[in-house]
């Protein structure tokens, strides 16, 4: 299910480092509200409730867990998982990574707690592989180098659905989805308090099977540096009293005669997200192509620079969209003149007005301005960004390792705009570090998004909502969110062209939320008992 189905329309959710989550966890300690045993039988208790409820068959008796322990505190939930499940008499077998001396003093303590109703067993080279359940309490938050093969050999021949992770799979990097030399694979990764950028990007959904996040009573925030969209972040739903010029005026650049599919899709795209007017512009050899295949979409004449410049004499042109099927000599000589305007104009830049500045992107970054949005695959992202994508693509050495969140803010820092960076896991980023993740992954996972001209529909909606006012971090983050709902709601077949028309019914389903929300306020305000 969708979740603008489920009514509850939280905008996005935090995403927490480990070190933002360990800051978290201390103030809470410091401040005497919570000591770190309690934080660690919450934790235990909460993986417990999540196998309880994805192993049924616990409360049928006759229960064989193996529980393999780390030695840190992800290795001390261990500890509370086995004596819990023991407690509800499942038979419990207890294998720790290293020796007991020297475990962190709450981890020593549930140790010993432990060993009062089973032993602790020495690590072992490999596992029979027949229990009903594996506890993965290696390592989490603590992973601080790659992971040899001596630390998960116990798990190699357990299928995936018989394991479930504490907090992490081992071997999986919480900050960013990567893998540490190697990683178990589970069915379900029970984490704490607020999910962690890990869980979402890179790797992590293939290890991670699905993440469950539990509350364990804490109650502080992170600096809110990185969120999971879940709804669009800026108004998408039209108010009753608009006109047309006051939902804004996007100009897509089209390619030549042959080439002017991407930039229609664009058009689109820009025109169903709510954009009161959108414009083609096209040379004089592609205006026939264009004018037999739009309907809804006013055309131009663009052929070079001198004409751009002349139609954009007209301010209610708010936002302009170049790079769909533009063609590279086209869009270096266009980009400038569409960065002229300086922040009055927003300014989406996407494909081949991209890779035209694959040679000098300091040349392009010095015309940019915060009310632009560069929307780079991987490929275009390491033409126009080399060393953060080289340092991206080379193998962790220790953890936390680099994420997509760390190159694509830098990348935005770099340009000074907002960088989408695509993926199953697009990262939004803006310049001042603010990060936004859509996860294509788990329930929203969708494959058949991996579609030709599927990315020039995404920098049309992004393009519309600038049209309409919105910000350049907000509108490409709730574009993003919006292209996948699309696809979510087509389903399997989709091609590019459905995107745009899929669209309206995700809209409804949003207004019909909205409305379910107005309602159910309401009620509550009417539900004070009759005198
Ligand atoms: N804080 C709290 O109150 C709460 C914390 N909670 C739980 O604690 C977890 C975090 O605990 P943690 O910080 O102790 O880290 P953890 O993941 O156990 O690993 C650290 C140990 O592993 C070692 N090590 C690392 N990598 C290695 C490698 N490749 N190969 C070999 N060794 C390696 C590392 O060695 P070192 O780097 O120090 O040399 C160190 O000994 C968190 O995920 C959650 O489950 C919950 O109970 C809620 C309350
Ligand atoms: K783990």
């Amino acid at each position: 299910m969708s979740e603008i189905e489920s009514g509850a329309m939280k905008k996005a959710t935090e995403l927490l480092t480990a070190a933002e989550m360990r800051a978290i966890e201390t103030a809470a300690m410091d401040s005497g509200a919570v000591s770190g045993i309690e934080l660690m039988e919450r934790a235990g208790a909460a993986v417990v409730a999540a196998v309880e409820e994805g192993w049924p068959q616990l409360a049928r008796g006759a229960f064989r867990v193996v529980v393999l322990c780390g030695p840190g505190n992800n290795g001390g939930d261990g500890f509370v998982i086995a004596r819990l499940l023991r407690e509800r008499g499942c038979e419990v077998e207890l294998y720790l990574l290293g020796e007991a001396v020297g475990l962190p003093r709450d981890a020593q303590a549930n140790c010993d707690r432990w060993r009062e109703m089973g032993a602790v067993q020495p690590w072992p080279a490999k596992l029979d592989g027949q229990a009903d359940l594996y506890v993965d309490a290696v390592f989490g938050a603590g992973l601080s180098r790659p992971v040899g093969e001596r630390v998960v050999a116990p798990l190699a021949g357990v299928p995936p659905e018989r394991i479930v992770a504490v907090d992490a799979p081992t071997g999986l990097c919480m900050d960013s989805g990567r893998v540490l030399g190697s990683a178990v694979s589970a069915a379900v990764t029970v984490t704490f308090h607020a999910p962690r950028p890990g869980h979402y990007l890179a790797d992590g959904p293939a290890h991670c099977g699905r993440v469950i996040c539990s509350s364990i009573g804490l109650r502080g925030e992170g600096p809110r540096r990185a969120v999971r969209v879940d709804a669009p972040l800026v108004p998408v739903l039209k108010s009753a009293d608009g006109h047309k010029y006051s939902h804004g005026h996007a100009l897509v650049l089209s390619g030549g005669s042959g080439r002017t599919g991407a930039a229609r899709l664009t058009a689109r795209g820009a025109l169903r997200i709510g954009a009161g007017l959108v414009t083609l512009g096209v040379p004089g050899a592609a205006q026939l192509e264009v004018a037999a295949q739009s309907t809804g979409v006013m055309l131009t004449r663009v052929d070079g620079p001198e004409a751009f410049s002349k139609v954009l004499e007209d301010e209610r042109i708010n936002a302009l969209c170049l790079g769909p099927g533009l063609g590279r000599d086209r869009a270096r000589s266009l980009v400038p003149v569409a960065l002229e305007a300086g922040t009055r104009r927003a300014v989406v830049l996407d494909a081949d007005a991209l890779s035209a500045f694959a040679d000098a992107p300091d040349a392009l970054f010095a015309r940019l301005h915060p009310g632009c949005v560069l929307t780079p695959h991987g490929g275009e992202f390491a033409r126009l960004f080399p060393d953060p994508a080289k340092q991206l693509a080379e193998e962790p050495a220790r953890g936390p390792a680099l994420s997509r969140l760390d190159v694509a803010r830098a990348a935005a820092e770099r340009a000074g705009c907002t960088v989408l960076l695509k993926g199953p896991d697009t990262v939004i980023a803006r310049p001042d570090g603010m990060c936004a993740v859509n996860a294509a992954r788990y329930a929203r996972s969708v494959p058949w998004l991996a579609t030709a001209g599927a990315g020039d529909v995404l920098a049309g909606f992004i393009a519309g909502l600038m049209a309409r006012g919105a910000d350049a971090f907000g509108a490409a983050a709730t574009a993003a969110w919006l292209h996948v709902e699309c696809a979510l709601q087509f389903g399997p077949g989709l091609i590019a062209e459905d995107l745009p028309e899929s669209l309206p019914a995700v809209l409804r389903q949003l207004d019909q939320a909205a409305g379910r929300i107005r309602a159910g306020s309401a009620a509550e305000e009417s539900s004070t008992p009759l005198q």
